[in-house]
């Protein structure tokens, strides 16, 4: 900790600041587990039949989707796109718009799920919302004219805008669902990916293996495509229903999406494990109708005042949606508080909890004040400046558990001890509240998490709670898993020239990208992710910033065609990449104060601060480093490159 500017006695808020440290590193030591990301299994990877059903999808109509006439066995497409979450969407879209798709055969959006929405088709649980401002966050409000009915939209509303979005642009016809992608290869003789994938026809017709051809190809696969459950032993010897909440079983407790009301579980004494933004939003309704409900915690969330409301129409045209390019200053402007860059004369649009923390620029980068240098005294400095900036806005968060939260003891174990980069921040308007209730039990393990399970219930701290239901709001492989590639974040393998995969290159050299969206050896194929690039909390922000990007260097790319009559073959350089690398590089340092965190998926649970002693991965490790400056900056770097001309890419010619 810095000592205060008067001089070499540190001052009564250095102190306190010191103790706090201490006391974040105790609990983040409680929580530490040498397992890292392995203490979970992906219930698509589990062994265990029952586990890996957890993962199946409850919501798709096989009736409807066989009765489609089928994409046939090596078909092509200018364009295939992986993912129909709003990732795929909007970068569908912005080909769109660029004028690059023309014909049925240049756009195919393939997804394993049986409908559009991404997390928002999966995710069906009761309480659901995106607790980012609706207007900031669901996409293209201003070119479909919608209007979100609340100032954080419930679930449903974010999937029929998914809809609503892949019906204006006729996406539904252009569309593969239930389709796991298992490889991509790029054929150097006919330069196109082929790409291998299962279409699920559900359980009346046998699955097919279709090879689809792909003039280029892109991965669009979000920051959570794999729901996970912990490694707890006895699991699958539960007696009574167990699912994720990013399947829920309306079948087990009722009601439905649009109308949850969990009926089933009067009577039930239910258990949900996880107190993460999911479990925030459902322990609510959980507790309005089961008989017991034991909520078992391993780490507390910081959980702050949602402010939920419904739109004012007034209020919408007259302060809102006022002109044309609304949306993205809207977005810029959540964007600029979040990432500590708010000039005084600047007005707070969004006004909400999310706005007034700049402290999670730790997070998502912060563009005033440089680079960190890489020393001990500069890195304690920057560590320092960050503790000051969040030191009130936790210690409110701390006061809001003891005002809300009527028993002491239940009151000190809700309160989170990590500053409010260490992990997602949540937001309800009713979660603490439900603490106060007598049916509901939390049940915190210290840091521990659950045992075991029996056939009963389950066993934490030594003692067995019996449970009728168990829930398991346990989250996803996080985006920072595989050194953050996107292709095994998504489970498949995409080889380019010379026959070499992307996870090989990046496990034999590190990271290396160009603005983390394309590398060397993958021509015409690009993909949508933070690292060495950058990111915001509001990830719509993201997207529209990427998308917009790649399918302006794509129409660029386009343009320079070698030749009349050849199609275009595009893939950055290696100096390109590697000046990229080393830029990112000075990125690193910024980022010093995730390395004493609290393990969670944002450092892939403690693993990323387990620096290796061999210098060579050292070096490697330091290349998985984001634009420190921000979203905001990151987007101008990348417009300067487009208005250069997308140098840095080269364009050759192929046969049509
Ligand atoms: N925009 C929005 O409104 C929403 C966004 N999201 C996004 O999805 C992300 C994932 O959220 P979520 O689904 O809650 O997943 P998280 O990974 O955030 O939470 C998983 C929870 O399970 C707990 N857990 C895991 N293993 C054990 C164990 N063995 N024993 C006890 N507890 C255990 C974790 O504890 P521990 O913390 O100790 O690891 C944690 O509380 C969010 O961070 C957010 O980015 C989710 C919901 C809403």
């Amino acid at each position: 900790m810095a000592t205060s500017d008067a001089g070499q006695i540190p001052s009564a808020e250095d102190l306190k600041l010191y103790t706090l440290q201490q006391k974040y590193a105790e609990e983040a030591a409680k929580r530490f587990r040498p397992e890292f990301t392995a203490q979970f299994v992906s219930l698509a990877d589990a062994d265990d039949k029952r586990i890996h059903a957890l993962g199946d999808d409850p919501w798709v109509d096989h009736t409807a989707l066989n009765a489609k006439p089928p994409v046939a066995d090596g078909a092509r497409y200018k364009f295939v796109v992986l993912g129909t979450g709003f990732g795929g969407i909007i970068f569908a879209v912005r080909l769109i718009e660029a004028g690059l798709v023309k014909g049925p055969q240049d756009l195919l959006l393939i997804d394993t799920a049986g409908g559009f929405g991404g997390t928002w088709y999966w995710n069906r649980y009761p309480g659901l919302h995106c607790d980012i401002e609706s207007y900031t966050y669901l996409p293209l409000l201003e070119e479909t004219g919608f209007v979100p009915k609340f100032r954080y939209s419930p679930g449903y509303e974010i999937r029929e805008h998914a809809e609503r979005i892949a019906t204006k642009w006729n996406l539904n016809d252009k569309v593969l669902f239930r389709t796991k992608t298992n490889s991509a290869r790029w054929d150097d003789a006919g330069k196109v990916w082929n790409i291998a994938v299962t279409e699920n026809r559900g359980p009346a017709e046998p699955s097919r293996d279709l090879t689809i051809k792909a003039e280029y190809f892109m991965s669009c696969v979000g920051v959570f495509p794999k729901p996970h459950a912990p490694k707890i032993p006895g699991l699958n010897s539960f007696a009574g229903p167990l699912f994720h909440t990013s399947r829920w079983d309306y079948s087990v407790t009722g009601g439905s999406q649009d109308s949850p009301e969990l009926t089933k579980l009067e009577g039930k004494r239910v258990g949900i494990i996880g107190t993460g933004a999911t479990a925030v939003q459902a322990v609510p309704a959980l507790a309005k109708y089961a008989k017991e409900l034991y909520v078992f915690q391993r780490t507390p969330s910081s959980v702050w005042p949602r402010d939920q409301r419904p739109t004012d129409p007034e209020e919408w045209k007259t302060k809102i949606a006022t002109h044309p390019g609304w949306q993205l200053e809207r977005m810029a402007n959540l964007n600029a508080f979040l990432t500590n860059a708010a000039t005084e004369d600047l007005p707070n649009l969004v006004d909400d909890a999310w706005s007034r923390m700049p402290a999670y620029c730790a997070n998502v980068g912060c563009p005033k004040w440089g680079y960190i240098e890489p020393t001990p005294e500069k890195i304690g400095e920057h560590i320092g400046r960050l503790m000051r900036l969040d030191l009130a806005n936790a210690e409110a968060a701390r006061a809001r558990v003891d005002a809300t939260i009527k028993d002491p003891t239940t009151a000190a174990k809700l309160k989170a001890w990590y500053p409010v980069w260490c992990k997602r921040p949540t937001f309800s308007d009713d979660y603490l509240e439900t603490f106060n209730l007598p049916h509901v039990h939390l049940v915190d393990t210290d840091g521990k998490g659950v045992e075991s399970s029996t056939s009963k219930g389950l066993v934490a701290g030594g003692s067995e709670y019996d449970l009728d239901i168990l829930i398991l709001g346990t989250g996803y492989e996080g985006p920072v898993t595989h050194d953050g590639d996107p292709t095994a974040r998504a489970d498949f393998s995409v080889t380019g020239r010379e026959g070499r995969t992307l996870s090989q290159k990046w496990a034999e050299q590190g990271v290396t990208t160009l603005h983390g969206f394309s590398s060397h050896g993958f021509p015409n194929f690009f993909f949508q992710n933070a690292v060495q690039g950058a990111s915001g909390a509001n990830y719509a922000y993201s997207l529209e910033t990427w998308s917009r990007h790649l399918a302006d260097v794509i129409r660029q790319a386009e343009e320079r065609a070698p030749a009349p009559g050849k199609r275009v073959v595009v893939e950055n350089t290696v100096e390109a990449e590697e000046a990229w690398a080393g830029e990112l590089m000075r990125h690193g340092p910024y980022y010093a104060s995730m390395m004493g965190c609290t393990p969670s998926y944002n450092n892939a649970e403690g693993a990323m601060a387990q620096m290796p002693s061999d210098p060579a991965e050292m070096m490697k490790k330091a290349r998985l480093a984001a634009w420190s400056f921000g979203l905001e900056s990151f987007a101008k770097v990348l417009e300067d490159f487009r208005k250069g001309g997308v140098k840095g890419f080269e364009v050759t010619g192929a046969d049509v």
